[in-house]
């Protein structure tokens, strides 16, 4: 047969694996997480350039409220559903300290609470933002979709998912300075659950990128977890092209907020 190397027909004697099934080492594949970032992160859309930047009008401010509630308060319902198809009770123990980030304990809350604290320090009425009235029709569907995806895809592609959260404390500690810098509103109390945020991201992702670098070892996962973790980037992008469309463009779809609705003055 002679210098076959890199031949792969149909001979059935060659069993050797193609070059692009051989598993990635560690570092490889972490690298590979992290281009994702780079290239794809929701760092760099137009909208966050213009809220860190102070050129948001209070009605394009609001309407990021109103819209990212959804993403915030079905985060621990993701989580949830993660929950409920895990059978290591280990994991388990671990992964709920995520709701518990969120829900908090009755008395203080967590970072839910932080949310609707927030929506009152930019003038809304936190229970219309609870309600999720104003949301979106695109920014439910995608937030969906990121539920779904977790209850449905394989363990590790779901927690992979997460790990945009990687990638979060830069465009937090960017948010903090920027809304400080830059708006009214923004005062420690009512931008805190950012600052929590700095502290609550890295532990979930310590354990959660050490896992999936570490179950992940064929090629196969490696590459679903890479996918899993670009389908994640492409959540929170098109939930911030909705919102440009929507409210920087001012193509406002049908039932979603309208400037001037759900303000805190008109509470009761
Ligand atoms: O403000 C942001 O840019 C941002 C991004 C992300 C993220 O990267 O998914 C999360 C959060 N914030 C966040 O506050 C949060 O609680 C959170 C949970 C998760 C997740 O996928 O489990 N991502 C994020």
């Amino acid at each position: 047969m002679g210098d076959c190397e890199g031949w792969h027909g149909d001979n059935p004697v060659n069993i050797s694996p193609r070059h692009e099934d051989w598993p990635l080492s560690r570092a490889e594949f972490e690298a590979r997480l992290h281009q994702v970032g780079e290239a794809r992160y929701h760092d760099k859309h137009r909208f966050h350039d213009r809220l860190h930047g102070g050129q948001c009008t209070m009605d394009e401010v609001q309407a990021w409220v109103i819209n990212r509630w959804q993403y915030q308060s079905s985060i621990p319902m993701k989580d949830a559903a993660f929950l409920s198809r895990c059978r290591d009770p280990d994991l388990r123990r671990i992964w709920r300290s995520r709701i518990e980030d969120h829900d908090g304990a009755v008395e203080n809350g967590g970072g839910i609470r932080r949310w609707l604290r927030l929506a009152q320090g930019v003038g809304l009425d936190p229970a219309y933002v609870a309600s999720g009235r104003g949301v979106m029709p695109a920014t439910r569907f995608i937030v969906d979709a990121y539920i779904r995806f977790v209850r449905d895809e394989p363990l590790i592609a779901a927690m992979a998912s997460s790990l945009t959260e990687m990638f979060a404390p830069a465009i937090h500690t960017q948010r903090i300075a920027g809304l400080l810098a830059h708006y009214d509103f923004a005062d420690p109390e009512t931008i805190a659950y950012f600052g929590h945020r700095l502290t609550e991201a890295p532990k979930d992702v310590q354990f959660t990128l050490d896992w999936v670098l570490t179950h992940a070892v064929t090629r196969a996962d490696q590459e679903a977890a890479i996918a899993a973790l670009t389908f994640k980037t492409d959540v929170l992008w098109a939930q911030l092209d909705a919102l440009w469309s929507g409210y920087v463009e001012g193509h406002i779809p049908p039932g979603a907020w309208k400037p001037g609705e759900g303000q805190m003055a008109d509470r009761p």
